[in-house]
């Protein structure tokens, strides 16, 4: 049972914290005692609102960020106390910082951190035209990444990650400011990476219709604590009995009222569409009773399927935070 654990496992982060150091004592816990396990081969999404504390958790998988407490281990690897060959098993793609140079070329890009990486000269050469040509940007080899699209950078960004061939991919948003072309294009090349070439991709986003469509698990984070750990089914399965959408006529008038604050509120044309999880009758009853009160004119109450950005509404609009903590680590 241990053997399968260990060889099954890519990525262990275990009682993982980070208290930033604030002067006069006000320090900020970051990430509080997160653990999770990450399996070989699967696309992993990584969630939680802004602030949550996903970058600094993917800093300290890559050695960019000391942990105050905890272990995180990369096919076996301590990262503290192992760092050259853990890092050997991870390439990392961190948003909003330049992960490329702009006025090298794609290729010298390669080169550039193929050799940093300490690759030999023959295998830069072959994997660097490997994937520049599975990129599709072996025609555009010779010219500037200044010149490219955000969604060419990003990938000329993967091919560096990846130009040492680490086992481990880690994205952190990468589908930020791409268009719904470069998007598929992005989603199609993570899914062969671990399909066909078995690498194991993690991702943060906020684009969830993204995640939903990518990962087979999923941990979500707030306030630096996990509050749920699932395969993606199982999370959708989570708020499936107890999901409504109540549609009433003109805009939403309920603003600022308490009973609605667990509920998404989408304003469409002529109609409000009010969908949430709803736990009882009575809760529903309430929350139409309310909308009467306010003269918003009901139009119809169905219950529907959540997909992943209701339950993740759901799960972080949870007052408790925790209450709907969802776990499920048993990867045996
Ligand atoms: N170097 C730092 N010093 C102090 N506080 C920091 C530092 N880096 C991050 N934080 C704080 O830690 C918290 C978590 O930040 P982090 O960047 O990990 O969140 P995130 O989940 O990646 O958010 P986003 O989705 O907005 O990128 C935030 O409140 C942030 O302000």
């Amino acid at each position: 049972m241990n053997v399968k654990r260990i060889t099954d496992t890519a990525v262990e982060v275990k009682a993982l914290s980070k208290v930033y150091r604030k002067s006069k004592g006000n320090d900020f816990t970051a990430v509080d005692n997160v653990s999770f396990l990450v399996r070989q081969g699967e696309v992993f999404g990584f969630l939680g609102s802004n602030g949550a504390g996903k970058t600094t958790t993917i800093k300290m998988m890559c050695g960019l960020v000391t942990p105050t407490a905890g272990q995180i281990s990369l096919n076996g690897c301590d990262v503290a106390r192992q760092r050259s060959e853990a890092m050997r098993q991870i390439g990392v793609v961190l948003e909003g910082t330049r992960n490329i140079y702009w006025p090298l070329t794609a290729w010298q890009n390669l080169v550039y951190f193929g050799n940093l990486k300490g690759c030999s000269r023959r295998s830069i050469q072959e994997r660097g035209e490997a994937l520049l040509r599975e990129l599709e940007l072996w025609d555009r080899r010779n010219d500037m990444v200044r010149n490219f699209s955000r969604g060419m950078q990003q990938r000329v960004a993967i091919a560096c990650a990846l130009i040492a061939d680490p086992p481990i991919l880690v994205l952190d948003e990468p589908t930020l400011g791409l268009d719904v072309e470069a998007t598929q294009i992005m989603k199609a090349l993570l899914s062969r990476l671990a399909r066909d070439h078995g690498k194991t991709v993690i991702i943060t986003s906020h684009q969830l219709d993204v995640v939903q469509e990518l990962c087979e698990r999923i941990v979500i984070i707030h306030q630096g604590k996990v509050i749920a750990d699932q395969s993606l089914a199982e999370l959708l399965l989570l708020f499936r009995r107890d999901y409504y959408q109540i549609k009433v006529n003109g805009p939403f008038l309920g603003y600022g009222d308490a009973q609605f604050s667990q509920i998404a509120i989408k304003e469409e044309q002529d109609v409000t569409l009010l969908t949430g999880s709803i736990s009882s009758q009575t809760k529903l009853y309430s929350l139409l009773n309310k909308i009467r009160k306010l003269g918003m004119p009901l139009i119809s109450v169905s219950p529907v399927e959540p997909d992943l950005e209701d339950v993740f509404l759901s799960l972080v609009k949870n007052e408790k935070g925790g209450i709907c903590y969802a776990n499920n680590q048993n990867h045996a």
